[in-house]
């Protein structure tokens, strides 16, 4: 995908490849989370005492990744949706100028709050080997948490270029379901059931291959890292959820960056 020529980010097939492309990320990384224990610690809010912070070791380590990467430009980029946008710092590498992709309010539609929350709270404690704590992997599974929420969030928030993408592709009926403000219908008509029934049956696979040595043959090998059923669970219930949230939440306002004459073709 090259942001660079807004033609390539716009075509649902390229973007279906790339969210396809970001499973694997997502599920090596929900697998290497998943060789430390639960460490609720990590996530408890003011559990360490850190000078001047009011959170949980967690936020804090993602603030102090986030500050860095802010720095080496990683969010000037269109599909990095940082965690903390008001507390990252100005980048030192020279500014980059994107064309324009997405509408002007791209970068308000940030739903990380939300994947913490299900992160933390029901994520964490379906793919950690154990429950409690390991005191000397407490910076090892922050790291981890980091690097789970930085590729699920991204692939949330891919979210707004297949909004953007079926927008453009009927404006006709998305001008006249945001203009009635017609949620439902802009839900049932972003929706392809056969393409998230395929996500979730082929991540069962990718569960079950990943998670295994492939040098082994199948009744050789000890069990599966971690559960595939799990992935597959997580992907229906939260991340394919929240990736429609992402797309109904941008195209709502979608009409804020439009040309009146535009939309009086479709009156
Ligand atoms: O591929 C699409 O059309 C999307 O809208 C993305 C996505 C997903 O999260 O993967 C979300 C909603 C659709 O029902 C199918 C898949």
């Amino acid at each position: 995908m090259d942001f660079m020529k807004p033609e390539t980010v716009l075509d649902l097939n390229n973007i279906r490849q790339a969210l396809v492309r970001m499973e694997d990320t997502i599920v090596f990384d929900l697998i290497e989370r998943s060789q430390f224990y639960s460490s609720p610690s990590v996530y408890e809010r003011n559990k360490f005492n850190i000078p001047d912070f009011d959170g949980s070791f967690l936020d804090w380590a993602l603030l102090q990744m986030e500050k860095a990467h802010s720095q080496i430009r990683r969010y000037e980029a269109p599909d990095e949706i940082p965690f903390f946008p008001n507390q990252i710092l100005k980048p030192i590498l020279p500014s980059i100028n994107y064309p324009k992709i997405l509408a002007k309010y791209a970068a308000d539609i940030n739903v990380n709050d939300d994947i913490k929350k299900f992160y933390v709270n029901e994520i964490v404690p379906q793919i950690s080997c154990k429950d409690g704590e390991q005191q000397e992997n407490l910076g090892s599974v922050s790291t981890q948490d980091i690097e789970c929420l930085q590729a699920i969030s991204r692939r949330i928030h891919f979210g707004k270029f297949v909004a953007e993408s079926k927008y453009q592709n009927d404006k006709g009926l998305y001008i006249k379901l945001i203009q009635k403000g017609d949620i439902a219908g802009i839900e049932a008509s972003i929706t392809n059931s056969a393409v998230e029934q395929k996500i979730i049956e082929r991540l069962v696979i990718k569960g079950q291959s990943y998670g295994v040595d492939p040098s082994l043959r199948y009744s050789q090998n000890p069990q599966s890292k971690i559960q595939p059923e799990i992935i597959a669970k997580v992907y229906k219930d939260w991340i394919i959820p929240l990736t429609k949230k992402v797309e109904i939440d941008y195209l709502l306002r979608r009409l804020e960056d439009e040309d009146e004459d535009e939309i009086a073709k479709y009156q």
